[in-house]
């Protein structure tokens, strides 16, 4: 392929060299140069990588794209541009040529909710048949096929290598997760979502290498109305309208409180049953049909809703979207695990006080005869965590079991003690049980009838980090080996 061919949708200044130069790849770390890449040369947050130009040049590569005027060794192509990364991402659309294009394409943002939307729109899309590409927090998923990634929204060459791979597969549909900080480093730049959906936003990313502010962390997530054709939009979210003030796209709304939005969520009851723990709710609006949800809590009737109202647009057969959601399998995420007559066994990622408190008080929901809580917290991260947790543990779980979460390098014994302070403080009931495996083993064979057993912090994750070292730890595996044991 010409370099010119690539360069289409590219504002740029040829600084030297030929423009027809036969070019095969896209490089943005110096370590995978070679002969036949162009490298894109950027300023990062740690590193600027136009020093790597002549490492680069001794590597094979003969174009570059850089962002700033720098000596350019002779016999090598260069084009200046504005901004590298965004010349990253239409490169990459090229050279892949234009995978996005050839699938219904779905972008989802927002604090919270993300995973767990994602997911249910995968589901629902399978059960109606389809095949599906989805992309966030728990890898790249073709088919059977995870391949982990480093972001939730991974860099834009790695995102149209995926969609290649997707479009190769047959996916005809493509759901992603797509986090502020992407729109922020133009990782989703060139790309026109055939569906945005905002889910909600709250205080979260604000630090140094995130967002300077509120104000910042709203601006970008707010880029998803910028760049879908259709954007869907959660009229509860209080923030909705500084959201939407500019959406350049057609906007529909979805509400659980609001009269008058496209969708509209109705008649919800939280089901607690031996067999079925989760929701049923009726959509009315634009859309109408009834549905059950088996995962629990209230804010997942706001997931489900969105879901649907983006899968509204789809023509899909109703009992196909209706069985999608009774079969979800979030892992980590709402996910019950374990279901008797005794207790309900809940895998929860909630890793902060705000995302604890709206678990365990929607769990409430559920009326349980204890609403039990295992949980810790990570080391070498803000002790504030830990205060808050502790907080909101001891206010509104029945009993709390102290236990681990990734320690790192921190003594295991000293996390759980800045936790003891704060539900010591609340007059809520608790013991501490170091070892993980021994605390959730502790939460059921000592269950009560009707008792609701979460188990937070962890969620999808597979390890648990201790002294440095990742050792293989799963929450769900823990609670089906007890399971195991108990039914024998
Ligand atoms: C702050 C931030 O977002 N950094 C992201 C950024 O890194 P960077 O480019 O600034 O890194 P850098 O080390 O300065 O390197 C600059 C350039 O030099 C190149 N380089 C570097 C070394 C070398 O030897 N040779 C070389 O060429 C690099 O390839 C890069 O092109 O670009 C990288 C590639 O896309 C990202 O992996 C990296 O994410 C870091 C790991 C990160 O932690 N990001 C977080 C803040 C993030 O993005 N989070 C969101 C939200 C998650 C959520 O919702 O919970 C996410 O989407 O994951
Ligand atoms: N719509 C929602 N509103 C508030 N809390 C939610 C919502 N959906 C899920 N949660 C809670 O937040 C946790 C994370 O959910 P999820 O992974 O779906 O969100 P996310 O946007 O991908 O978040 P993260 O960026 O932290 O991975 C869940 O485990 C649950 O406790």
């Amino acid at each position: 392929m010409k370099f010119k061919e690539w360069l289409k949708d590219l504002k740029y200044e040829a600084i030297q060299g030929n423009l027809d130069v036969e070019v095969e790849e896209v490089v943005y770390d110096s370590r995978k140069a070679r002969e036949g890449a162009v490298f894109v040369c950027m300023k990062g947050t740690k590193i600027d990588s136009h020093e790597f130009i002549p490492s680069v040049v001794e590597a094979g590569v003969k174009v570059l794209v850089v962002e700033q005027k720098v000596p350019v060794p002779e016999g090598v192509t260069a084009v200046l541009v504005h901004n590298a990364r965004e010349a990253l991402a239409l490169l990459s659309a090229a050279r892949f040529d234009y995978p996005a294009k050839k699938m219904v394409t779905i972008g989802v943002t927002g604090t919270k909710g993300k995973t767990t939307t994602t997911h249910m729109i995968k589901t629902i899309l399978e059960s109606c048949g389809k095949k599906v590409g989805m992309i966030g927090t728990t890898g790249i998923v073709i088919g059977q096929t995870v391949t982990p990634t480093k972001n939730t929204t991974p860099e834009s060459y790695e995102l149209h290598e995926a969609f290649r791979n997707m479009a190769d597969a047959g996916c005809e549909y493509m759901v992603m997760e797509v986090s502020s900080q992407a729109f922020k480093m133009h990782r989703v730049d060139g790309i026109t979502f055939d569906y945005g959906l905002f889910t909600n936003i709250s205080p979260d990313h604000i630090g140094p290498d995130e967002h300077d502010d509120f104000e910042e962390y709203l601006y970008y997530k707010s880029r998803i109305f910028h760049c879908s054709r259709k954007g869907i939009m959660n009229r509860d979210d209080t923030h909705w309208a500084e959201v939407t003030k500019d959406a350049a796209c057609e906007l529909y709304s979805f509400s659980m409180d609001e009269e008058g939005t496209d969708f509209k969520a109705e008649n919800i009851h939280y089901v607690s049953q031996p067999d079925f723990v989760g929701l049923e709710f009726d959509v009315k609006g634009r859309y109408e049909l009834s549905v059950r949800v088996n995962i629990p809590g209230r804010f997942n009737v706001a997931n489900a809703l969105a879901a649907v109202s983006v899968l509204s647009f789809l023509e899909l057969p109703k009992e196909r979207i209706c069985h999608g959601l009774e079969h979800l399998s979030v892992n980590g995420r709402m996910e019950i695990v374990y279901t008797s007559e005794t207790c309900t066994v809940i895998v929860d990622y909630a890793h902060n006080a705000v995302s604890m408190e709206s678990l365990l008080t929607t769990l409430r929901d559920y009326k349980p005869k204890r609403l039990v809580c295992v949980f810790g917290c990570g080391g070498n991260r803000s002790k504030d965590r830990r205060y808050s947790m502790g907080d909101s543990a001891g206010r509104l779980a029945d009993f709390t079991i102290i236990t681990a979460d990734n320690s790192r390098f921190e003594k295991t014994e000293d996390i759980i003690a800045d936790i003891r302070g704060s539900i010591e403080k609340t007059g809520g009931k608790f013991i501490e049980i170091p070892d993980r495996r021994e605390a959730i083993e502790y939460s059921m064979t000592h269950a009560q009838p009707g008792d609701m057993i979460a188990i937070i912090g962890k969620g999808h994750e597979d390890y648990q980090e201790m002294n440095g070292v990742r050792h293989h730890f799963s929450d769900r595996e823990e609670v089906l080996k007890v399971a195991e044991r108990l039914s024998k």
